[in-house]
């Protein structure tokens, strides 16, 4: 039995970003840069109104000044230069007109007929948007790893990329197995209960971000299980539920050996999510997740989005744990790191609070419907008392 952080290290050894491919900036949100991105031009590209108002020369200001109007200025149209003693009417976004320095905004002005007449004094330069104070032309933008955030995205967009390289989305392989499987609506049936973990691990999937391929539910019979994981291999990843403990009816593991699929791990020191397999297929990570939806959603969240990530492209491929503290005392972990149940709440100094809630079981998924996540029992911590810190894990 493997620990939790040598298990995450096997599962993560040699994983390489996938692939590039170039694709336009609105199908690049939340993916991950594959290269640099540099600007193509400064931002501002060139020296523009914040206001509306009059282009105006600061020392021709004066409060009671009067200037000659002589044009009008719109945001993308043509310019022309001003002269000492004119002004151009100028609205935000416009350039500077040759000549001018400064903006006179129009609540500091009055216009009659053909002049302006300056309430106050400007300073040179007021009002004035210079050219690259935020961007200089071939500024690198984002790095290889960073995750095109809407903020990135926005700066990537003004400064005239339209184009960004980033590695294909993981193609995600999921098969639920158990013959005692229902699927939602149907009507339930003695013995049988309702699917849960493709639609629980398949939101964790998507939320990260991949191409995820459902396949039928498989019966508990070695040679659909071999089957059905033989045409699950194609992808990326390649995640089973169930099957993978001890039982006679569990048939993933000998249908993993009979696919080829070769053994890195089987068993990691963690409650619930103890029966974890994890192996490799030529490029395929392979998954045999416990069935127990607990155990699935807590390995997928400690195993499987590390390596999405990693393939994804993101430099820190987590898990991401939050600090936090036991809001109460929790009893010693049965020698594996036990992730608690837990309503999750902010404390009074803003650092989370971990309740954990009274059924803990892996099983219960009506006890984590009501939790934010789990507080993280390390094995081997004995009892925690309340006021502990924990680390907190979010799903
Ligand atoms: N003798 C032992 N028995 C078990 C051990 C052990 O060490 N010795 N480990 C237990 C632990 S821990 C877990 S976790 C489970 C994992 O078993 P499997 O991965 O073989 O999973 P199944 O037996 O197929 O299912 C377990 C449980 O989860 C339900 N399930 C399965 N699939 C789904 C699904 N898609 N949606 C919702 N619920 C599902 C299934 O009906 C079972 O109740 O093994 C223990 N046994
Ligand atoms: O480890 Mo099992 O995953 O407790 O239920």
């Amino acid at each position: 039995m493997k620990d939790f952080a040598e298990a995450l290290a096997l599962v993560l050894e040699g994983i390489e970003p996938l692939a590039s491919e170039q694709v336009a900036l609105p199908e690049a949100i939340g993916r991950v840069m594959a290269a640099e991105a540099r600007a193509a031009i400064d931002l501002p590209p060139f020296d523009r109104t914040a206001m509306d108002g009059f282009a105006v020369r600061a020392q021709d200001t004066a409060p009671g000044a009067e200037l000659r109007v002589i044009g009008d200025l719109a945001a993308g149209g043509g310019t022309i230069t001003l002269e000492p003693g004119t002004a151009a009417r100028i609205s935000t976004g416009a350039a500077i007109p040759p000549g001018a320095d400064s903006i006179l905004r129009v609540e500091d002005a009055e216009v009659r007929d053909g002049t302006v007449v300056a309430a106050v004094a400007v300073r040179h330069g007021l009002h004035v948007r210079r050219r690259a104070e935020d961007v200089h032309a071939g500024d690198v933008l984002a790095r290889p790893g960073d995750v095109l955030t809407v903020p990135r995205l926005s700066a990537l967009a003004s400064a005239g990329v339209a184009t960004v390289d980033v590695p294909r989305t993981p193609r995600v392989d999921v098969i639920v197995t158990g013959s005692e499987l229902l699927p939602p609506g149907a009507p339930p049936e003695p013995g049988k209960i309702y699917e849960s973990n493709s639609l629980a691990v398949g939101a964790m999937l998507a939320a990260v971000g991949s191409r995820l391929v459902h396949h039928p539910p498989v019966i508990d019979e070695f040679d659909a299980t071999r089957a059905a994981i033989e045409a699950g291999l194609e992808g990326d990843i390649l995640i089973v539920s169930g099957g993978v403990s001890v039982g006679p009816h569990d048939h993933v593991k000998p249908a993993f050996e009979a696919c080829g699929i070769e053994e890195v791990f089987w068993r990691v020191r963690i409650k619930p999510g103890k029966p974890l397999w994890f192996g490799r297929r030529g490029s395929t990570l392979v998954f045999g997740l416990p069935g127990n939806p607990l155990s699935a959603i807590v390995c997928t969240a400690l195993f499987v989005l590390p390596a999405l990530r990693r393939l994804r492209g993101e430099s820190d491929p987590g898990p991401r744990f939050d600090r936090g503290r036991l809001g109460e005392s929790a009893g010693p972990s049965d020698n594996r790191t036990t992730f608690l149940i837990s309503k999750l709440v902010p404390g009074e100094d803003g650092i989370p609070v971990a309740w954990p809630t009274e059924r803990q079981g892996s099983h219960m998924t009506g006890a984590l419907g009501e939790s934010d996540g789990f507080a993280v029992a390390p094995h081997g911590s004995g009892s925690l008392p309340a006021g502990a810190e924990v680390d907190l894990l979010r799903v």
